[in-house]
């Protein structure tokens, strides 16, 4: 969206966001009432933008790099092949060879995807973003008709934010806990299909997880679930044990049945400004940023079309 100038209100800003401690493997899970081929454009299109970066000098800085690695499942699931099996490399079902390692396992599924460790990716992007003459402001949005009136139109990426600023009681968190492990031997990812366990060797050190305890909106580190991810972690992937904890963190997912990816108007002392929105991501926000992003503008220029072109975001 060329000859419009865009600044950027939060809050919170990297390191502090809940991207900032997310593994950022990609891996989605599927949405009830999203229709099928909306997500794998969505999953896709972050796909093939992140590798064209983890295929670039850019990379390091980035933090965008290929991960293989395993899903493994105490039973068959119903899916075997998820939607996006296709766009991953080397999407396979392990071989009964393979499975004997993980004894407890009865199917798994081998692939390798990308992994966008967002503590690098985050400033990556807000220092391009800047280059272009972006503007940054920390501040709380409390009330988005008021902040209409300095602006041509809105997007609403504010995750968890917007429980409370556009009171959409849909959206709620789902808490997650993870250990920061070094384990510098451990190269593979491995993932219980339940999503409660799961290990992620990344640049810095070995993600290690998890928890998903719905409506909790604790941010302090629990002791005894830090306790429960070590055990099962060590039972799925026992050289563990020989590892070293190097820090503890806890981010609330912004969980919705669906995403809202959705636009409408905010009528402002007689304007009416364009309003997109794009949030609720829950375990997938990494895995579907671009994606949404570029359905986000999308729906912005629709709404642009019915207005007058020249916008200040
Ligand atoms: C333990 C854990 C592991 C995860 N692992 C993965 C993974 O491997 N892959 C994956 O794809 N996803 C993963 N996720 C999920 C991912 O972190 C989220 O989906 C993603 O961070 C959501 O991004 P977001 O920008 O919508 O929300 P956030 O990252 O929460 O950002 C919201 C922003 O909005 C701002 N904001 C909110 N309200 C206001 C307001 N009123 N005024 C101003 N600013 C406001 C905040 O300050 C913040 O900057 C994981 C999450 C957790 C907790
Ligand atoms: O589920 C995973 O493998 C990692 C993740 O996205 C999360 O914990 O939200």
């Amino acid at each position: 969206l060329p000859y419009c100038s865009v600044t950027v209100i939060a809050e919170k800003f990297s390191p502090d966001t809940t991207g900032d401690g997310a593994a950022g493997i990609l891996l989605a899970k599927e949405f009830p009432d999203i229709p099928i081929e909306r997500q794998r454009r969505w999953f896709k299109e972050t796909f093939d933008h992140l590798l064209a970066i983890a295929d670039s000098p850019q990379a390091a800085d980035a933090g965008v790099y290929l991960s293989s690695g395993y899903h493994v499942f105490k039973e068959i699931p119903c899916e075997k092949k998820p939607y996006w099996s296709d766009f991953v490399f080397g999407f396979r079902y392990m071989t009964d060879h393979e499975m004997k390692r993980f004894p407890n396992h009865k199917f798994g599924q081998a692939f390798t995807t990308l992994k966008c460790e967002c503590l690098s990716y985050l400033p990556w992007l807000e220092k391009r973003f800047r280059a272009v003459g972006g503007q940054i402001i920390y501040e709380k949005v409390t009330d988005l008709h008021k902040l209409a009136q300095n602006y041509d139109a809105i997007l609403n990426c504010s995750g968890l934010g917007s429980r409370f600023l556009v009171k959409d009681e849909e959206v709620y968190p789902v808490r997650g806990q993870m250990l920061k492990i070094s384990a510098p031997w451990l190269k593979n990812f491995v993932r219980d299909g339940d999503g409660l366990t799961y290990i992620y060797p990344g640049i810095r050190y070995v993600n290690i997880g998890g928890t998903r305890q719905a409506d909790d909106w604790r941010m302090e580190v629990d002791k005894e679930d830090s306790k429960g991810i070590l055990e099962r972690c060590c039972q799925l992937e026992p050289s563990l044990r020989a590892s070293q904890v190097m820090g503890e963190w806890v981010g609330l997912r912004p969980t919705r049945a669906n995403p809202r990816v959705e636009r409408e108007y905010l009528h402002v002392q007689g304007r009416q400004v364009p309003l997109v929105h794009n949030y609720g991501h829950g375990s997938c926000g990494v895995t579907l940023s671009w994606g949404t992003a570029l359905d986000t503008l999308d729906l912005l220029r629709q709404s642009l079309s019915e207005k007058p072109p020249q916008a200040r975001l």
